[in-house]
């Protein structure tokens, strides 16, 4: 019964949903197509890729704060491309699974719930995400959803890893280290088996998106990652802070009067390649500048990745590969450039003209450390573990 029906993803961002399209075979199930709504746009519209094809359908005059009434008139139109009678589940990412959630998950009214009450850990996702699940409940109310977590690759992590030196009682309490961009790292983990590496080696994977993090893995689980109880930890991103002097924070709401709010705002909002440029958060747009504090931007991000890479290494006892994703990591030669010239001592080296052309394998030829650049695919394992739960469920 599953065998053929379709499978629908949301990838639910602060600013845009992107959507897979599937087509369940076997356990599997294969790319039809994907889709965007960025409700930066004005007007609205759903921008869609189906069997190589580019079709754009406006949304003039959508309340892009009505998720229900955007996502009825885009799956409406959607209907004349897909036999969407034939949709079997509607499967998203989840950044915040908590400790609750080490696998993908049914929806039910108990799943909901519990990661309503991680909204807040994750304020530019979560809350999204939950828009997404309500409006697809009202419009297909017998569809299966299911959430795949962003947290749940990282189950695997040492208790080591996972902990703050902070008082044991928090940590009883939930304030840990959990990770996150554990869909990108789950997909990575897999192409790294297909291509053959041996299964122990230690590998760092750069996860360079709008959010960016990276992982330290061996034997394909995760052992270690940059991004801790939030996803403003770690490395600076397109406009998040990464790691900060926890007596910043004190500062800023203690002598500096700032509230809550406004901590929250410039450190998930204001901060990262945006708050140091003082001119945008797009990469792209920092290194076809001539200003200098878009340099320096850019600069402090290559020099924290590094920095990153060094620390996951000494977590690993070493480094065999070193795999840029996502974004800035599949696209921008330049950060992998300046990122790979200072872990020079490590053992990295770029075949340059490989690098300038995005390939696959990035390394020089004598480099200890391989160099990798591979494409991710969330909506990939979402639609997999969509497919998985169903199966599961037949079983
Ligand atoms: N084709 C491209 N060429 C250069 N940079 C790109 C390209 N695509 C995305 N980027 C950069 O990647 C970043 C966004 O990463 P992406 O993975 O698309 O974000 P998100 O986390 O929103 O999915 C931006 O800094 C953007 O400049
Ligand atoms: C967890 C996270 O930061 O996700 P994204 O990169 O999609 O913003
Ligand atoms: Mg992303």
């Amino acid at each position: 019964m599953t065998e053929g029906g379709l499978i629908l993803t949301f990838n639910a961002g602060s600013s845009t949903v992107k959507l897979g399209f599937y087509r369940v075979e076997g356990a599997r199930a294969t790319a039809l197509g994907r889709g965007v709504i960025d409700f930066r746009d004005e007007p609205l519209e759903f921008r869609v890729t189906l069997e190589g094809r580019r079709l754009t359908q406006p949304l003039p005059g959508a309340d892009a704060q009505d998720m229900g009434a955007v996502l009825a008139r885009s799956l409406d139109w959607l209907g004349g491309h897909l036999p969407l009678d034939r949709l079997r589940a509607i499967g998203h990412r989840v950044v915040h699974g908590g400790d609750i959630f080490t696998g993908p998950a049914r929806i039910d009214p108990a799943t909901l719930a519990r990661i309503e009450d991680l909204a807040s850990l994750a304020p530019l996702h979560q809350p999204q995400s939950l828009r997404l699940i309500h409006a697809m409940r009202s419009l297909l109310p017998d569809t299966v959803q299911t959430a795949s977590f962003d947290t749940a690759f990282h189950a695997t992590n040492p208790p080591i890893a996972r902990r703050f030196a902070i008082p044991r009682a928090l940590h009883d309490r939930g304030v840990k280290r959990y990770g996150f961009h554990g869909l990108s790292y789950h997909f990575i983990a897999g192409a790294l088996r297909r291509m053959g590496l041996p299964s122990d080696a230690r590998v760092v994977a750069a996860h360079l998106g709008s959010g960016a993090s990276l992982c330290g893995m061996a034997g394909g689980r995760s052992l270690d990652t940059s991004m801790g109880f939030s996803t403003i930890d770690g490395i600076p991103m397109a406009t998040r802070s990464g790691t900060l002097d926890p007596g910043v924070l004190l500062h800023l709401l203690g002598p500096m009067g700032m509230s809550l709010a406004e901590v929250e705002n410039m450190l998930y909002r204001e901060s990262g390649l945006l708050g140091v440029s003082g001119i945008d958060a797009d990469s792209r747009e920092l290194l076809e500048s001539a200003a200098p504090e878009a340099a320096e931007a850019i600069e402090l991000f290559c020099f924290r990745i590094a920095g990153e890479v060094a620390r996951l290494a000494a977590t690993l006892g070493g480094l065999d590969a070193l795999v840029f994703t996502a974004g800035i990591g599949e696209n921008q030669p330049r950060i992998r450039a300046m990122v790979a010239d200072r872990l020079a001592w490590l053992g990295v080296a770029l075949d340059a003209p490989a690098n300038a052309a995005n390939r696959i394998e990035i390394g020089a030829d004598r480099a200890r450390v391989r160099c990798l650049v591979i494409p991710t695919d969330e909506e990939q394992v979402i639609a997999d573990q969509a497919v998985a739960l169903l199966s599961a469920d037949r079983g």
